[in-house]
């Protein structure tokens, strides 16, 4: 197990090869400070490239899921922005702002092993633009989902105005929410597509989407992991260019013993087939 250890999250394993990370700011409904961002991303590259890790479940500990961006947080900003006169350097101070925090939420997505995000409660701003990185989205009924960026004077800029359209496939959707702020709720979430299942409650919830992580876990990680690489890779390119990429990437990997062990197995009914660690 990945020992390290972190101000804002929780991480735990609750199955063999599952790993679950918890935002864990919940006396303040996990508002996304400057350290939360930073150890979302350090956790991510360190999940990835730990060989006991194979599917990651995220959620979030106390009343909400996330807040958004902290408050407490932008307010830093500004005084800082204010001791400069020069537009050039204000300007990149808030690029490096951006980008850092961009970078985190991609972190999910640069991960190769599947992220299942378990959202409970409100889902608000930066929250939303991290979940729209994950591979699979759940949700309990109580839950809504808010691109609050408009409310408080900015374009979200951490990756939903990219991703979401490609995640509900609904463009149309997607501009009516970042232009009003207003809620989306569980059932709405569900209808669209944005998850893939709504659950009653929390605790069913982190039993159901656990559960699903293992399954995915139990399979090759050669294959689950070249699955979500190619995906990722296929959306950003045509469906040509992603034939191309998976061509080269099985001429290696379809070398793998995985591929021998897995084919062996579904031939001959074999079950708890065992794989080595990636
Ligand atoms: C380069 C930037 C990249 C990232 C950009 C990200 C942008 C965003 O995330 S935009 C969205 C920002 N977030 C919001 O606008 C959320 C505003 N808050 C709410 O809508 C409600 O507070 C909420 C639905 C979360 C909870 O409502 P509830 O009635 O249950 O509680 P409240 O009394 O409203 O709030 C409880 C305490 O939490 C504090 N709080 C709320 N939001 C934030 C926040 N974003 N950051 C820090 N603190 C927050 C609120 O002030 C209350 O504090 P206290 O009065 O001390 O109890």
């Amino acid at each position: 197990m990945s020992q390290v250890s972190y101000e804002t999250l929780s991480v735990t394993v609750p199955k063999e090869f599952v790993y679950h990370v918890e935002l864990s700011r919940p006396d303040k409904i996990n508002a996304m400070n400057n350290t939360m961002w930073m150890e979302i991303k350090k956790c991510f590259e360190t999940l990835n490239t730990d060989e006991n890790c194979r599917a990651i479940v995220l959620s979030a500990a106390g009343k909400i899921f996330t807040c958004g961006l902290d408050f407490q947080q932008v307010m830093q900003v500004g005084p800082q922005l204010a001791q400069m006169s020069d537009i050039a350097r204000k300007a990149k101070i808030l690029y490096q702002f951006v980008t850092n925090y961009q970078n985190s939420v991609s972190s999910l997505e640069l991960c190769r092993k599947p992220v299942l995000a378990a959202v409970h409660s409100a889902c608000i701003g930066g929250g939303f633009n991290l979940i729209t990185a994950a591979d699979m989205r759940y949700c309990t009924k109580d839950a809504f989902f808010q691109l609050k960026e408009v409310d408080i004077g900015m374009a979200a800029d951490v990756g939903a105005l990219q991703r979401l359209p490609k995640v509900v496939g609904s463009d149309s959707l997607v501009r009516e929410l970042a232009y009003t702020a207003r809620k989306m709720p569980a059932s709405e979430a569900l209808s669209s597509g944005l998850v893939s299942k709504v659950f009653d409650d929390k605790d069913g919830m982190i039993e159901g989407v656990v559960g699903i992580a293992a399954e995915i876990a139990s399979k090759s990680p050669v294959a689950v992991q070249g699955t979500k690489f190619n995906l990722v890779y296929s959306r950003d390119h045509t469906v040509q260019e992603g034939l191309d990429h998976i061509a080269m990437w099985n001429q290696t990997m379809m070398q793998s013993e995985d591929f021998t062990t897995a084919t062996v197995a579904q031939a001959t009914k074999q079950k708890n087939v065992v794989f080595e660690k990636l």
